[in-house]
């Protein structure tokens, strides 16, 4: 079968009456399941362990969805164990073979679609849209790493000379660690996973603590698509106990991770010092945080622009390392955008994403505790335009809450909150609005809102992001139209879904035979 050219997965179209029945179906199915039980998987084995830990719902958080056991610092050995024997026949077959397995298990993605929506309303607190779009950012990953993988297949064209036959071959690196963040729990679990073995790695996949349960149904489909036993074990657990472990092992020889800089950070130090009987300098891939903004000018279409800042500030509530945390808008239209941005947010109602609320929960009450602190700090830094209430007394609600007046350097400009909170400041000009939006220590996106064509070319040299957004929203980056990933300390890596994401995971031989 000739494989075709990539396209995107499409997004599930609400309007139509079988997709809402689908959808409410699966939402019901799904609660039945509530309260089961999901072991570690290691070499393909389930292993059951006297620690476990609760998954919650966040729109509901006397809720349990199920009980996920914890791996100890033991089944890190014998996970790693069970990697280092899977690694000997995944690695020496082809590339091509083991894309099949992704295209495989792209398909029974968009069979199990309308379910997997349901687990992320229910686990990571998402609307309907934002749900359904996570399980095309993964299908997508799915299908495009494994077409990246094939052209991996030929090496690289070399210069020829008589007598000599070279070539230039990619070999996987070994075993590795995947670590993944909560926000997107089976986008980011399936890009990061499926990159690694797809080139030849097996992998130890420690999801977020937060998402588990997403997660283990990724495992279900992996192993339903006949990714052999040990390519991908399941080892969910505490970072604090077993974190270090993983990273420091002598066998692990590679990281990938997404998460916050503090993690990152900590785990790009951990992995680089020096450790006894030493054989690989291992690699870290580390995708970190952002404090993205938007940049208004006079010029620009006022309407789009306030569409766009509140939609990149607030959509999954403002949790997405991408979310245009910030606005920065050209004074002489600054008051006209304030009241359009408060206006759109006003008609934003906050609820669970099992009613498609366009605003859920924030996912736990440390978040909760977090983001409500930010906007104490806000009240002090800036003028409350809109928001500022909460409640958790049912789920973790915290309403859209904007800032305004908001001076360049303070803290609800610079860190990031991962919340529902935008700040908005004022520029003179729109170099100006570009040195504030450049004044942090990340640089993942960016946008600009302007209808001056020098202004255009002014920010595509000088706005500092990985993605720079013009005339459009900071979020919702597409796989292969939008390659992902920042700059600073924003993360090590190239960006996903590319050739160069793959190259992370390989190393080159070259061999030349003289005849
Ligand atoms: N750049 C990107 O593509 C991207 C994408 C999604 C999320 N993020 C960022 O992720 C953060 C939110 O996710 P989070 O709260 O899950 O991040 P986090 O850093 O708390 O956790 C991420 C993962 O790392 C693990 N971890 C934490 N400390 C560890 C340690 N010392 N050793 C080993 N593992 C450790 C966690 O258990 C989790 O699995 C935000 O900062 C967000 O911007 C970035
Ligand atoms: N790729 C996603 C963000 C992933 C991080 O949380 C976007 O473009 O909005």
């Amino acid at each position: 079968m000739p494989i075709t050219p990539f396209k995107n997965d499409m997004p599930t179209d609400w309007g139509k009456s079988e997709n809402r029945e689908a959808l409410n179906k699966n939402l019901e199915y799904v609660r039945t399941e509530f309260g089961k039980e999901y072991p570690l998987i290691i070499g393909g084995k389930e292993v059951s362990k006297e620690n476990k830990l609760a998954s919650y719902n966040p729109a509901s958080h006397h809720e349990v969805i199920g009980y996920v056991s914890q791996a100890g610092k033991e089944d890190i050995e014998e996970a790693i164990t069970a990697a280092k024997k899977a690694h000997e026949g995944w690695g020496a077959i082809t590339f091509l073979e083991r894309a099949r397995y992704l295209f495989k298990a792209a398909k029974i993605m968009e069979r199990r679609k309308p379910e997997l929506v349901a687990w992320q309303i229910y686990e990571a607190g998402k609307n309907w849209a934002e749900a359904d779009g996570e399980i095309n950012e993964a299908i997508d990953f799915l299908e495009m790493y494994a077409r990246k993988a094939i052209e991996l297949e030929q090496g690289e064209n070399l210069v020829t000379i008589p007598g000599i036959e070279n070539h230039l071959e990619y070999k996987p690196l070994g075993v590795g660690a995947v670590i993944s963040p909560w926000n997107f729990p089976l986008a980011i679990v399936t890009g990061m996973t499926v990159s690694a073995i797809v080139t030849g790695n097996t992998v130890l996949l420690k999801p977020a603590s937060l998402t588990p349960i997403v997660a283990a149904k990724f495992m279900e489909i992996m192993h339903e698509a006949g990714v052999p036993d040990g390519v991908i074990n399941y080892i969910p657990g505490s970072s604090r106990e077993i974190g270090d472990d993983l990273v420091t092992h002598r066998d692990i020889n590679f990281i990938s991770f997404t998460g916050s800089m503090e993690a990152g950070l900590h785990i790009d130090e951990l992995a680089h010092k020096r450790i006894p009987n030493q054989r690989w300098v291992k690699r870290v891939v580390a995708e970190m945080g952002g404090k993205n903004g938007i940049v208004v000018d006079e010029s620009a279409d006022l309407d789009a622009a306030a569409d766009g800042i509140v939609t990149s500030a607030f959509g999954y509530q403002g949790q997405k390392c991408s979310a245009g945390s910030r606005a920065i808008i050209h004074e002489s239209v600054y008051n006209e955008m304030v009241d359009k941005i408060v206006e759109r947010t006003k008609k934003l109602h906050v609820g669970p994403g099992t009613e498609n609320n366009p605003i859920g929960p924030v996912i736990d009450d440390k978040a909760f505790k977090n983001i409500n602190e930010y906007i104490e700090i806000g009240k002090e830094e800036g003028k409350l335009a809109f928001g500022g209430n909460s409640d958790n007394t049912e789920g973790y609600y915290i309403t859209p809450t904007i800032f305004k007046d908001v001076a360049p350097g303070s803290r609800i400009m610079k860190e990031e909150i991962f919340g529902p909170v935008l700040a908005i400041c004022k520029a003179s000009s729109v170099e100006e609005g570009i040195d504030v939006y450049n004044d942090t220590q990340f640089g993942l996106t960016g946008a600009l809102y302007t209808n001056n064509r020098e202004q255009i070319s002014y920010a595509r040299r000088k706005m500092e992001c990985g993605n720079l957004f013009l005339n459009g929203k900071c979020t919702g980056a597409l796989v292969g139209i939008q390659p992902f990933g920042g700059y600073y300390m924003s993360g090590t890596g190239e960006k996903t879904g590319t050739l160069e994401y793959l190259l992370h995971f390989v190393q080159a031989k070259t061999i030349a035979e003289n005849f």
